[in-house]
């Protein structure tokens, strides 16, 4: 199959959003939002890197790529519409592994009413997806990692670590796997973005919000250090699944700091607020909890605080970096 009958394998048939002028079929798409702020953002899986074939199936790729994109539009407050996908195709897979990983993607995308608009198709050595997407937001509305302030109460939604954790099991499986482990699993392939939650708080005057891909080390830090401001972590209250404390009790705390790809929200919101929050939780079906708060600035530079031995320490960003040089 050359790529022009693959690209016409893989175009919708139809589309749902309002504002689509040209899909798929140009030079590029258009489309024409009325009384919105358009928020775009782009993000890679390379296999090896992102996934292996031992650790998802093909419509789980597609799934999972198109959900670390949607997890930052709900990071922004956005509703998801359209998507683009760019793919490098590699000669050991087939075209109906191809059509399954689009299959995972149209899955999600269904879910939201979200169109695929356009893409690229290219060879090459490993397969690789980069998918935009594209959401609309009340103008003025978007939720930036600049805007927490000192007196915030700093939450997390869902639970921490599991994504780790269902990825150790699935490179190193020991034995049959139980229910915990499928659990686990379940939520490294198939991580459910909050996109609920965040449409629940649009009423919000004042929310910062960042998704969490690299760990929560990584994105509090990011928050600190936009809003200038320190972030104090209660490592206590940090929540923790039952199916992680019981089959990684030894990991599964620093894994909940920088395990990553859990693609839950890590939020700041003025205290008065934070019942709102509990309630919009409630309503989206999604657990929430208050895990520290925001302070001043002390000293020349924001930083994440966390109280691991009683006492407060510095918490460094241990997250997954990319491009790491030796000794980093
Ligand atoms: N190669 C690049 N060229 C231009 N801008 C980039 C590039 N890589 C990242 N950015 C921008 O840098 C900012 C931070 O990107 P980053 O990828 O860290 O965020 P993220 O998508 O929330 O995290 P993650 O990739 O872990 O999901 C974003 O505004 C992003 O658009
Ligand atoms: C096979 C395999 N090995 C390792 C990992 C772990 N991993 C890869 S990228 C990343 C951070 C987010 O990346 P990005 O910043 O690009 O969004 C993490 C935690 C995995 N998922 N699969
Ligand atoms: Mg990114
Ligand atoms: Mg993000
Ligand atoms: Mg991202």
């Amino acid at each position: 199959m050359d790529e022009f009958s693959f690209i016409r394998s893989i175009k919708p048939d139809h589309y749902r959003q309002s504002s689509l002028i040209k899909g798929i079929d140009d030079d590029a798409a258009v489309f024409r939002p009325s009384g919105h702020d358009v928020v775009t953002a782009v993000d890679t899986m390379v296999e090896g890197v992102h996934f292996t074939r031992q650790t998802m199936e093909p419509e789980q790729i597609g799934y999972r790529v198109l959900a670390a994109n949607i997890s930052d539009l709900a990071a922004m407050g956005s509703t998801p519409a359209f998507y683009m996908v760019s793919i490098t195709i590699p000669s050991d897979w087939t075209h109906e592994e191809l059509e399954r990983v689009y299959e995972g993607m149209k899955r999600l995308g269904d879910s939201y009413q979200m169109d695929l608009i356009g893409g690229d198709t290219v060879s090459g050595s490993e397969l690789s997806l980069s998918v935009t997407v594209i959401g609309m937001v009340q103008k003025g509305k978007a939720r930036y990692r600049s805007t927490a302030e000192a007196g915030d109460v700093l939450f997390v939604t869902g639970t921490l670590g599991d994504s780790r954790a269902g990825l150790e099991w699935l490179l190193n499986p020991k034995g049959q796997a139980s229910e915990d482990h499928t659990y686990l699993v379940q939520r490294h392939q198939t991580p459910v973005p909050r996109v609920i939650f965040a449409s629940h708080l649009s009423h919000l005057e004042r929310l910062a919000l960042n998704d969490v891909s690299d760990g929560i080390a990584n994105e509090a830090k990011e928050i600190a250090e936009a809003s200038d401001v320190d972030l104090f972590i209660d490592l206590k209250a940090l929540p923790f699944s039952e199916p992680i404390r019981n089959v990684f009790p030894e990991h599964y705390v620093n894994w909940g700091l920088s395990g990553g790809e859990d693609f839950e929200l890590l939020g700041c919101v003025p205290e008065k607020d934070w019942s709102q929050v509990i309630e919009a939780a409630e309503h989206a079906g999604v657990p929430v909890s208050k895990i520290g708060h925001v302070k001043t600035k002390e000293g020349p530079v924001p930083v994440v605080m966390v109280n691991k031995s009683g006492e407060w320490e510095r918490l460094t960003s241990s997250g997954y970096t990319h491009l790491k040089e030796k000794g980093d």
